[in-house]
């Protein structure tokens, strides 16, 4: 008897479908019996299909009545994900608050948290003495809003008071903590679990305090080649090379909390080295849909987690995917 197929219906902007929908991805996934197909954002959702799944990482008031209207007429396709679990990634607070509560056991040693942070909502606020009491500089003051424009990806590095008057709230100031110019990127897909080594900041001395510029703006440092001023390119590059990876046991633990508690299967989370502490892990960014496309072996890790969306196959484990063992199962 033929194998039964499936349709996952996919809605995402231009950008994200000219990096996510390779060709390679479409052509194991239709191997496997899923035909991904794009949802025509000009007509309704309830018009098309019939879905088993419908992936998306669009907003707003009316995609999410149009998701509840599909919902609704068929109840038996899966929403990857919902948009109330996926609005708490949209403010920089929420995402990490739910860090925060996670309870796990630890290996040896180790620990994890979020860096200090206050949020600050309005210029007065900032100016004054007290708005980032208790908080060490250096800080990198983050738009408070993670919405996915380019705006929201506009950092500052911020040494001293000084250069609180060019930051416009309302902001993030979170602390920033040296970790070896290291951000490790752990991908999540349902139960796959991936972690991967990117550039970051590099670390900071205290000489940098009494800066007179007072602050430094970056966006996207982990996508892009930012050369350190007075740094050189061979060193970040041995740098990176020899970060040790996390303890598996902590990545997977922490991915199999947040996807629980934040019940979501696409995102990813960035993960640095408390240089202070040893194994004190800080994560300091959490991401909806994020370019997966990046991630060794995407296309299998993508269509395994979809052959068990679309065949109701629901686990609550974790596998960790090592670069070495990307392989499908049948
Ligand atoms: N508290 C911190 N201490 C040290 N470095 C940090 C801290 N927070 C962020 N960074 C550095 O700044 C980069 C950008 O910060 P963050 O990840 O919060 O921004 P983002 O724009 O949301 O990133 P993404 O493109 O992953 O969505 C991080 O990848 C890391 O290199
Ligand atoms: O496109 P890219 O590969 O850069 O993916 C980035 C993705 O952009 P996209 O959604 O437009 O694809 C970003 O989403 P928004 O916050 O801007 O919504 C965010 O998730 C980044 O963390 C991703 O980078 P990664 O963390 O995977 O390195
Ligand atoms: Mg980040
Ligand atoms: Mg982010």
């Amino acid at each position: 008897m033929a194998e039964p197929r499936f349709t996952v219906g996919y809605a995402l902007l231009p950008k994200k479908q000219r990096t996510f929908i390779q060709d390679s991805l479409l052509a194991l996934a239709r191997s496997r019996g899923i035909d991904l197909v794009a949802v025509d954002l000009r007509r309704p959702l309830v018009d098309q299909g019939p879905f088993d799944c419908v992936l998306h990482k669009l907003r707003g008031e009316d995609w999410s009545r149009q998701l509840r209207e599909f919902s609704s007429r068929h109840p038996g396709a899966a929403i990857v994900d919902s948009p109330d679990a996926i609005d708490r990634l949209h403010d920089r607070i929420s995402m990490l608050q739910v860090v925060s509560g996670l309870e796990i056991e630890c290996p040896d040693g180790s620990s994890f948290g979020i860096p200090d942070q206050v949020v600050v909502y309005d210029r007065e606020r900032l100016l004054n003495e007290q708005s980032c009491e208790g908080l060490a500089f250096p800080v990198i003051a983050k738009p408070l809003v993670a919405d996915g424009s380019e705006q929201s990806h506009e950092m500052s590095l911020v040494f001293n008071r000084g250069g609180f008057s060019k930051l416009e709230p309302p902001i993030v100031l979170q602390e920033f903590v040296n970790h070896g110019g290291v951000v490790f990127k752990v991908y999540v897909v349902g139960e796959y679990v991936q972690c991967v080594k990117r550039r970051s900041l590099p670390d900071l001395s205290e000489e940098k305090l009494g800066s007179p510029e007072g602050l430094v703006p970056f966006s996207r440092v982990s996508n892009s080649v930012i050369p350190e001023k007075d740094g050189d390119e061979s060193r970040e590059a041995t740098e990176l090379e020899e970060a040790e990876m996390p303890p598996q046991s902590l990545i997977a633990e922490l991915a199999r909390g947040l996807r629980r508690a934040m019940k979501l299967s696409l995102f990813n989370f960035d993960v640095i080295r408390d240089a202070r502490y040893g194994d004190r892990f800080l994560v300091i960014d959490i991401n909806y849909f994020p370019g997966y496309a990046k991630m060794p072996c995407y296309e299998t890790v993508l269509t395994d987690f979809l052959w068990d969306v679309v065949h109701k196959n629901e686990k609550d484990e974790v596998k960790y995917v090592e670069d070495e063992t990307c392989s499908s199962k049948g």
